[in-house]
């Protein structure tokens, strides 16, 4: 039911102006336009591209009032949400949940592919859940990137390793990165006594009907595995606490994680009901857009789709940074 509401979304490339920090980022634009006729390198624009979201590295700190910045409908931001590509116990259909499995060589096909689809969209900060088949989708999908920013995995051991090692000592290099937070709150679902069991022989043991309920009901829990609402109050938690802030004020991020996870916060930013979750199905390595603008969640284009235009449909800010990028990068 979900997956038909999706794909008859109405696509709109008209409405949504981009403001706030964007006007900041047109202006600078516009200033770096100047600076070439005047025979500067092209160096200034993309020094106006990098600045997109000011004060972006080290992560600035966001305005306290939350009410003001949620109803400041002049700030738009681009959300990516991306659910890593198939990992090697997705091939091999086991219940993979916390254990921490690398993408298949399906799986970095899947991310490189998702990368080309987002590769005209801005992205000023990634996060990605603690396990590595989330990371290297979100690492694999920035390659492809037309921007060419390097993202930074930002040390999360301890204080000092937050602020000493990962210190970075070039104002432009900093502006050529993107800093990407790891964080186990997004972690897939702790599947319990079914991780690394085949999913098909335990449907013929247990049920289809008892392991569906397993995989896809909302507060039924896999034998002592995390139910989706459990998985939720970390994920959507997290999700609000940090990411919601930093959209707030501007930037553009990707957070690339879970199917269960994902689902909680797609839950959460759709405002669905238990019901309606339970036919939320999200496909490996594929993108999906949001917008963000006083304090909604605007879902652009479709879940599917095999190539970038037919998956997103721009807003005139989102044209105009792929224009820029065109310029710079033609
Ligand atoms: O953890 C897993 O096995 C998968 O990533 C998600 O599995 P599911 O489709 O059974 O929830």
């Amino acid at each position: 039911m979900f997956l038909k509401t999706i794909g008859t979304i109405q696509l709109n490339s008209s409405g949504n102006e981009w403001g706030g920090c964007n006007k900041y980022s047109n202006y600078s634009l516009q200033l770096a336009k100047r600076s070439c006729m005047y025979g500067q390198s092209k160096l200034h624009l993309l020094h106006a591209l990098s600045s997109h979201s000011p004060g972006l590295y080290p992560l600035s700190p966001v305005s306290q009032n939350t009410d003001d910045c949620k109803n400041n409908t002049s700030v738009e931001s681009a959300l990516i949400l991306i659910r890593h590509g198939e990992s090697l116990w997705n091939e091999k259909n086991l219940f993979t949940g916390c254990v921490n499995v690398p993408l298949s060589k399906k799986g970095v096909e899947e991310a490189v592919e998702a990368g080309k689809r987002i590769s005209n969209i801005p992205v000023d900060m990634i996060y990605t859940s603690s396990l590595i088949r989330a990371q290297m989708t979100a690492m694999l999908a920035m390659t492809e990137h037309r921007h060419k920013k390097v993202p930074i995995i930002q040390h999360n051991g301890s204080d000092r390793a937050k602020e000493y090692w990962s210190q970075v000592s070039s104002e432009e290099t900093k502006r050529q990165s993107i800093p990407v937070i790891t964080a186990w709150e997004l972690n897939e679902r702790m599947y319990g006594e079914l991780q690394g069991l085949n999913k098909q022989e335990t449907a013929e043991r247990y049920g289809e009907e008892k392991v569906h309920e397993w995989r896809r009901s909302y507060d039924i829990p896999p034998p002592n595995g995390e139910s989706l609402e459990m998985c939720s109050q970390r994920a959507v938690a997290y999700f609000r606490e940090h990411v919601e802030p930093q959209l707030q004020s501007g930037k553009h991020v990707m957070v690339a994680s879970h199917a269960n996870s994902l689902r909680s916060i797609i839950m959460y930013l759709e405002k669905l009901t238990p019901h309606e979750v339970t036919a939320l199905e999200l496909p490996t390595g594929t993108p999906l857009l949001y917008i963000y603008k006083g304090g909604e969640f605007i879902r652009r284009g479709r879940l599917v789709g095999s190539k970038e235009a037919g998956v997103y449909a721009y807003t005139k800010s989102l044209a105009l940074y792929r224009e820029k990028l065109d310029e710079l990068f033609q």
